[in-house]
């Protein structure tokens, strides 16, 4: 008669059935590894962009370098057209609507731009605190940053810290004892709006802000149309 302790063993091999049976997880293997040769195809970085009006029809577009007025004082896109990633037109479409529950809402200057206009950026203002540089390229060119301002409900521009792309310590958002009570405080509305649905703010301009994974898209030269 065998020991007590070999009967225990072998009763332990024999009788406790197989949670996962290895047979079962081949096909699995072969499904996931189709399913990452599909998504390999088509990154993140090749989402389409989509026009901010189809997704936000509230937030005012006042496209500035679709015309003369601003800092390269000449219009360069053909179009007055705010694209961004989807996720992203998404996130500000909730920006808008947190607005305007308190009677504001916003206007954007710049959305998606293209690298050939980042780099005549950078030709005039070669200064990385206001101006991204080309090589390294811009969150505005991967369609994942947005310039903006606040405004009423009537779209009426409100009071801000200084004038879009014044490219001074005084646009910083380190610079709040420079500016006035009234801009203080609408920026204090933006901003707020904007932190809560993830936005990130950059320092040295109170207008620019980020989208979160923003490193997942890539840098697009496709001129605006
Ligand atoms: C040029 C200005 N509006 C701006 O967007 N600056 C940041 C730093 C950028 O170029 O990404
Ligand atoms: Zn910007």
């Amino acid at each position: 008669m065998a020991a007590p302790g070999f009967l225990e063993t072998r009763s332990a091999r024999y009788d406790v059935p197989r949670v996962v049976e290895p047979r079962i997880l081949v096909p699995w293997f072969f499904v996931l590894l189709a399913l990452a040769v599909v998504l390999a195809a088509k990154p993140v970085s090749a989402e389409a962009m989509v026009d901010l009006g189809a997704v936000a029809p509230g937030v005012r577009r006042d496209m500035r370098y679709a015309t003369v007025d601003n800092f390269l004082k000449k219009a360069v896109y053909p179009e007055a057209r705010c694209l961004l990633r989807p996720p992203v037109a998404e996130r500000l479409a909730r920006v808008q609507n947190r607005l305007a529950g308190a009677g504001f809402g916003l206007q954007v200057w710049d959305c998606y731009r293209p690298l050939t206009v980042q780099k005549q950026m950078w030709a005039l203002v070669p200064d990385e605190r206001y101006v991204a540089d080309p090589a390294k390229g811009s969150r505005h060119n991967r369609g994942a940053a947005v310039d903006l301002t606040l405004v009423d409900s009537q779209g009426q521009e409100q009071e801000m810290p200084t004038a879009f792309d014044d490219f001074s310590p005084r646009a910083g958002r380190d610079a709040q004892a420079h500016w006035s009570e009234k801009a203080r405080r609408n920026y204090a509305v933006l901003h707020k709006a904007m932190v809560a649905e993830g936005f990130l703010p950059l320092p040295s301009e109170w207008w620019h802000y980020d989208a979160p994974g923003w490193e997942r898209y890539a840098v697009v030269d496709v001129p605006l149309r």
